[in-house]
Order: C-alpha cells, then sequence, then structure tokens
C-alpha cells in the first residue's frame, strides 16, 4: 500500500441511528476491543503494517506519526475533528518470527456507557461526506462484513501441537529444577492446540460468544488474533493509566467452595509469591513514568466463568509526555507471562518452548489493543485466545506461573481450565 497520511472526524449517534444499529455489531467488525458492550470496534481497514523485532514498538510509533496528520479544519457541520485510531497487536517476544500486526479501520464505532461516536478515518486529501451520508456509509461497510450463513463446527478434532501435553509436563519439571537451582524465581510455560473443524469455525458466531459469555474481559479482534481476555496490561486515558494484574488461579470445577478458594488461591503462599511477582514486575516498570500510583494492598479475586485468579488494580497519574505505545514498550511482558528476573524467564521461555518445541508464542501473550494519535489507547494481555490460521484450523495457547514446588499435572490442568472459553466459543465440546 503506498504511504498516505490520515485524519479523522467523528460525529455522535443519535438515538434513531443508534436504534438503526444490528444487534452484537461485534460479530462484524473487523476489529475489536471491548468490554461489557463498551469499547472500540474497527470496520473496514484503511491500511495496515506490520513491524518486528526488539523495535517493535518504536517502529509502530514512528511510522504511526509518518501516517497520521494533524486535524483538518472546515469541516461539514456536526463533524469534530478527531484522533485516528489503529488497532494492534505486538508480538510477546523480540526473537519471535511472527510479525506484530497493525490495522487502521476506516471507521470505528466507539461506545461508552452513555452515548457512541463514529470516528471515520480518511486520506487527507478526501472531501469528508457529511454525518447523514457517513452513517449510511456506515452502515453499507457493516452490511459487506454481515454474517455469511455458518454451521456449527460438529466434530472437532485437537490434530497437533507443538507443545504437546507430555512436552508441557517436562517443560514444568525442567523449569522447576531452573528454579530449585536458583536461576530464577519464577516463569510461565506454555502449550498450544491445533484444532480442525472439517466444515469451518464461524467466525462472526465466536466473537459474539466470546464478547457474551466474558463481560469481565475485554474481547478483542486483530487481524488473525482473537480472545477475551481478562488482564487489561495497560490502558491510558487523559493522563491517568490503570492496569488489572492477574497471576495465582484455580479452577472453577475444583475449588467448590469458599474455603478451598482461600486455601488454594488467596491464602497460598505459593499463588501469592506468583501473584505478587507479577505486581511487582508492573509496579517498576511504570513508576518512572508515574507521578502518583496506587496499588492495592491485598489482592482479591476475580471470578471468571471458568477460574478464580488473584489480581491487583494498580492506576498512576502519568507524566503527560508518554504515549500508551511507550507504556506497551517499557511494560510488555509482566511476569503475569514472562516471569522473574525478566530476562532469565524469557531466555528460559524461548529454550524450553521455542528452541525445544518449536511453539514461537508470536502474538500469544503479547500486547493487543488499540491507541490513537494523542497517545491514548488500551491493552490487554493476549490471552485466552486463538489464531486463526485457515478456515478450518484455528491454534490456541495457554500457559500458567511456575514457581518453587509447582506440580505439572496442576499446571497442565490449569492450561485445561484456561482453554475452556475459547474452545466453547469456537463450540469445540472439550
Ligand atoms: C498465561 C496465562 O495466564 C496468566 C497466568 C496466570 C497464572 O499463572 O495463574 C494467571 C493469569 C494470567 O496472567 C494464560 O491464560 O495463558
Amino acid at each position: 500500500m503506498p504511504i498516505m497520511s490520515f485524519t479523522a472526524a467523528a460525529f455522535r449517534l443519535t438515538n434513531a441511528q443508534r436504534a438503526q444499529l444490528p444487534d452484537e455489531l461485534i460479530s462484524q467488525a473487523t476489529s475489536a476491543f471491548s468490554r461489557d458492550r463498551r469499547g472500540k470496534l474497527g470496520f473496514g481497514e484503511r491500511y495496515c503494517f506490520t513491524t518486528s523485532g526488539a523495535q517493535r514498538f518504536t517502529h509502530a510509533r514512528d511510522h504511526w506519526t509518518e501516517l497520521t496528520a494533524p486535524a483538518v479544519v472546515g469541516l461539514p457541520d456536526g463533524l469534530a475533528a478527531s484522533a485516528p485510531i489503529c488497532f494492534a497487536a505486538f508480538a510477546f517476544d523480540a526473537r519471535s518470527s511472527q510479525a506484530s500486526v497493525l490495522t487502521v479501520p476506516k471507521f470505528v464505532l466507539d461506545v461508552s456507557h452513555n452515548s457512541s461516536w463514529l470516528h471515520y478515518i480518511y486520506g487527507i486529501d478526501e472531501t469528508v461526506p457529511a454525518p447523514a451520508e457517513l452513517f449510511t456509509a456506515f452502515l453499507d461497510e457493516v452490511s459487506t462484513q454481515s454474517e455469511t450463513p455458518g454451521t456449527a463446527p460438529g466434530e472437532v478434532d485437537v490434530l497437533s501441537a507443538y507443545m504437546s501435553q507430555d512436552d508441557f509436563r517436562q517443560a514444568v519439571h525442567d523449569a522447576v529444577d531452573m528454579i530449585a537451582n536458583d536461576a530464577l524465581h519464577k516463569v510461565v510455560l506454555a502449550r498450544d492446540e491445533l484444532v480442525h473443524a472439517p466444515t469451518g469455525f464461524h467466525l462472526p458466531a465466536t466473537m459474539r460468544a466470546l464478547a457474551s459469555d466474558n463481560p469481565t474481559a475485554w474481547t478483542y479482534k486483530v487481524g488473525q488474533l482473537l480472545g477475551s481476555t481478562p488482564e487489561l496490561l495497560i490502558a491510558r486515558q487523559n493522563n491517568a493509566a490503570k492496569a488489572r494484574v492477574l497471576a495465582g488461579t484455580v479452577d472453577r470445577d475444583v475449588a467448590i467452595n469458599d474455603h478451598l478458594i482461600a486455601e488454594q488461591l488467596s491464602e497460598s503462599p505459593k499463588q501469592i509469591f506468583e501473584h505478587q511477582a507479577a505486581v511487582d514486575s508492573l509496579v517498576e516498570k511504570l513508576a518512572p513514568f508515574a507521578t502518583d500510583m496506587r496499588v492495592s494492598n491485598t489482592p482479591f479475586v476475580l471470578t471468571l466463568p471458568n477460574v478464580y485468579h488473584l489480581a491487583t488494580d494498580v492506576s498512576a497519574e502519568l507524566t503527560s509526555s508518554t504515549s500508551i505505545l511507550d507504556l506497551v514498550a517499557e511494560i510488555n511482558p509482566t511476569a503475569a507471562v514472562g516471569g522473574t528476573p525478566r530476562e532469565s524467564a524469557l531466555e528460559a521461555i524461548w529454550q524450553l518452548e521455542s528452541v525445544a518445541h518449536g511453539m514461537d508464542r508470536g502474538l500469544y501473550a503479547g500486547a493487543v489493543g488499540w491507541f490513537d494519535s494523542s497517545g491514548q489507547g488500551e491493552f490487554g494481555i493476549a490471552l485466552r485466545g486463538s489464531v486463526i490460521e485457515d478456515e478450518h484450523h484455528v491454534r490456541l495457547y495457554a500457559g500458567g506461573g511456575i514457581v518453587d514446588g509447582s506440580d505439572a499435572e496442576e499446571e497442565l490442568a490449569e492450561t485445561h481450565a484456561k482453554l475452556r472459553p475459547m474452545k466453547k466459543a469456537l463450540r469445540i465440546n472439550a
């Protein structure tokens, strides 16, 4: 695609326009980052680019700066200049052979609790239509994405994995040995499953199910990556930053009463250690950008449909010059998905998953979300998700934190529990 410059304009939808929107619009969105029906949905694609390597965040930021132009004056009545928006999914590891994906939609529907704004992203040479015409063009764009009738996948086979369940058990043993030898304190190991549906998967229905089954999570779609993550890596709105750190997990099928939840999660020294490592890793990286930071003293228990997690919400006031991409570049990956010390954990993950079994995490456990040209944005950790490899093949990923004394069988069971929401949304009986 030729390099072009974008800008954006937006208007607030009237109640009559809102009433014309199809239900469950997320199923037709090209890109999404949304929770409980609020958030951003992108439609169509104005531009896309990829980047990779250790400089992937700075490359993205610099290219985005080249692409975006100052707002145009003299817009038609009813339109306000706005900041162009880009959806992005960044690879977990700088060494990944899989590219980070950035996509600029034509339209972004921004839904908050009391209003919906439609942003139109356009080339600076283009003449911008009036709001009513833009709304019609938007409905056309939505209908071109409209659902093709699809069937439930019916029989689905788990075909293969780079990292089999036995490989995962072995990797956990190896990691526990490394921890016992003091090479590191915590490392998060993951595995994959490639699932195959002979009749194909129904992606609009999958997005719809992800969003409605997981209202406390952020449902995301960028390129071929989709899922519903309960973990907010970092969000920036004006000068305020927010994050939700999760680490420490029990399966709801196992912890069936308050006593078991306390014993196996909120009062378990192992889970608390694992959780604290993740919180500390965020706080340490965020501190240089923050003038004020608030971290709750004790973690709370977050209840999801499949698991309970230990959770800590963090908020901070930021120095004004820090863009969301600068924050993501520093913070990703936290010890919730990497480990401590960070570099030793990343090396262990690379050796135990990628070198030993060819499982490059790619976008899994990386940062997924959106940012705009004013440095605002929201990024989740790409968990509880999958990558569409083609119409018939989807690869799912899940992992868990390994610390001193972790048990391979329990860790494997945890990955099964974490895979459940994505499998349910894909209508896989597992
Ligand atoms: C690694 C995953 O989840 C992460 C690991 C957790 C844990 O080890 O307890 C909990 C939440 C996430 O931070 C995953 O879902 O794949």
